[in-house]
């Protein structure tokens, strides 16, 4: 009998125009972990996320989901089989309510999948489901306030309420705490934790200390390749992975955030 991984890649390879940003990547996803992908800056994270969720065709490779080739899958199609990335398909209307936006994804997702409120009590029963899903984010007394007038980490919560609108096998966070003040950023740890019960997280993420606080095992990409993998104490304590989050110099935006992050693998 084969592993219980959600989530597979054989040898995935993406090449833009003859550089290669994901060289040869072997992921394995185990059922109920949350799983992060790190790496400094230009490791090829995002272009990987960009190829599990379809945004971009590998090269080579396959991706397997639950044993499944979904290699040549479209994003709506492996959306509908429960590989869903946050932020893909759940934009939230600023102009709305919180209660209003929930309402369009389940409706949205309806139009996609079977319809569980179609019969009788077909309203109560979508607004209790609404209802259900901002209670899980923490956002149950702000389900009349326009999107607009929430704070940026419930905006952020709301946008996750959408995902799980969808009902996700793994669910695939791209940096979920970016741009956020510590506040924010401890309560998103806490979101994600809830969001993960009964399902598989995948999740890319500049903040180690993010990743230590969540995440059952890790990821570390440099050059578009895999340099290792395991749990936080494993991972943080390789020199390798010491060396290449030294050796990079963090510009810009992530600047903080780098700095942090490298203080946090030094430890
Ligand atoms: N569309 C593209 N065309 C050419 N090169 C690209 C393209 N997308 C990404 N790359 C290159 O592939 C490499 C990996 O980029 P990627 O954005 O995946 O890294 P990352 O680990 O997500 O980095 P960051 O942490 O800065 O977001 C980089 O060198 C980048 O310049």
């Amino acid at each position: 009998m084969s592993e219980p991984y959600v989530l597979e890649t054989h040898n995935l390879v993406k090449e833009f125009k003859g550089f290669v940003a994901v060289d040869d990547v072997n992921l394995k996803i185990q059922k109920g972990h949350i799983h992060a992908l790190i790496g400094p800056n230009g490791a090829g994270k995002t272009t990987v996320f960009n190829l599990l969720t379809k945004f971009l065709i590998p090269t080579r490779g396959q991706i397997l989901f639950n044993g499944q080739d979904i290699t040549s899958m479209k994003s709506a199609a492996i959306a509908r089989k429960g590989v869903v990335r946050s932020f893909q398909i759940s934009a939230v209307f600023p102009h709305m309510t919180a209660l209003e936006n929930i309402r369009v994804a389940l409706q949205r997702f309806e139009g996609t999948s079977f319809s569980f409120w179609k019969s009788g009590n077909s309203l109560n029963k979508l607004n209790e489901r609404c209802m259900e899903l901002l209670a899980s984010v923490g956002l149950a007394e702000y389900a009349n306030t326009t999107t607009v007038e929430l704070a940026y980490g419930r905006k952020r919560a709301l946008e996750l309420a959408t995902t799980l609108a969808m009902e996700p096998e793994l669910l695939l966070l791209d940096e979920p705490t970016q741009g956020m003040g510590a506040e924010d950023v401890d309560r998103v740890v806490e979101l994600v934790r809830t969001a993960a019960k009964g399902r598989t997280v995948l999740m890319v993420e500049h903040n180690l200390s993010v990743v230590r606080k969540l995440c059952d095992r890790i990821t570390v990409l440099a050059q578009g390749a895999v340099l290792t993998e395991g749990d936080y104490d494993t991972v943080s304590a390789d020199p390798r992975v010491r060396e290449v989050y030294m050796g990079t110099s963090d510009s810009g935006e992530r600047g903080a955030a780098g700095s942090e992050n490298q203080t946090e693998v030094a430890r």
